[in-house]
């Protein structure tokens, strides 16, 4: 028997919300870091309780609690990648944000949840305006969906010339590295469209387009599986590229639980048909 552990295993860190579904959230994240053979650590930002329906509520944790979990995780075990999820409020995201400066983690993927698929703003103006202005300037990508990509630029996002000038302009104006601009809300054409641009480079990444319903964590697995490669040492485009294909294989995998939308599946590794 080899009792010997692994010293070189990356180590990725969610800072998100737990997603009572299993569906999203914490509970997305550290199912794709494991897929990705990456250890997965975390800060929770807050609980709901959701399903496959919906958000029945949510209670945030006190900003000293989200802190303390980050440094448990940095100060001991180490970083190599990191992604914030659903931050909830201004207070947890200036002292994410903080966090994040005073630990130089530089592998930082930032999916700035604000608005759910039908556009409904989840997060307060205020909280808003600290993602554009504190924390999305640390990132190495920022990752919009439609809607917070319109929200940050003041654009209507309709076509892929206006997702290629939504990215741009996050680019420039909000001072990120990198952006990804996706399209699993746009019109059908467009779905499983996303806008790469990291200020050289504008990219295209399109997939097979999925036919389902069960859409459920698309967003996280998707910034998760790009901190997992990150973390795993993969340089940004790639770790994209590969993020965007996990996710296509997943969602071509997904669960039909629950009566609404059901989430993405993660086990196509093991599965033998
Ligand atoms: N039907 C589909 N077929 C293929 N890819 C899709 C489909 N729907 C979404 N995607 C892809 O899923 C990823 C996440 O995009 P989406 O716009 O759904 O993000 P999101 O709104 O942040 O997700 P979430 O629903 O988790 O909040 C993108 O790469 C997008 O292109
Ligand atoms: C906890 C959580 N984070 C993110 C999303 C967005 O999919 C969600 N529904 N729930």
């Amino acid at each position: 028997m080899n009792t010997q552990t692994t010293s070189k295993t990356p180590v990725a860190l969610t800072i998100a919300g737990s997603d009572s579904g299993g569906g999203a959230g914490i509970q997305a994240d550290l199912r794709t870091f494991a897929f990705h053979c990456v250890h997965g650590t975390c800060a929770i930002t807050c609980v709901t309780a959701q399903n496959t329906v919906g958000v029945v509520r949510v209670d945030a944790m006190p900003k000293e609690a989200v802190i303390a979990q980050i440094h448990a995780v940095a100060e001991d075990i180490g970083v190599q990648a990191a992604k914030t999820g659903m931050l909830l409020n201004q207070e947890i995201i200036a002292a994410v944000a903080e966090e994040v400066e005073a630990l130089q983690i530089d592998n930082l993927v930032v999916d700035p949840v604000m608005v759910s698929r039908t556009g409904a703003q989840l997060i307060s103006d205020d909280a808003v305006q600290t993602i554009s202005h504190l924390l999305i300037p640390k990132a190495i990508i920022v990752t919009p969906n439609r809607y917070e990509a319109q929200i940050l630029t003041n654009l209507e996002i309709n076509s892929l010339d206006d997702m290629k000038a939504a990215a741009q302009m996050i680019h420039r104006s909000l001072r990120a590295k990198a952006v990804l601009v996706k399209g699993g809300g746009m019109q059908e054409s467009l779905r499983g469209i996303d806008i790469y641009f990291d200020g050289q480079n504008l990219e295209t990444l399109s997939t097979l387009q999925i036919d389902t319903k069960n859409t459920h964590g698309t967003g996280c697995t998707l910034s998760a599986a790009i901190a997992a490669n990150l973390a795993m040492g993969k340089d940004l485009f790639t770790a994209v590229q590969q993020a965007k294909d996990y996710l296509t294989t997943a969602l071509s995998h997904a669960l039909d639980i629950g009566k609404g939308h059901g989430p993405v599946g993660h086990f196509f590794p093991l599965l033998k048909n």
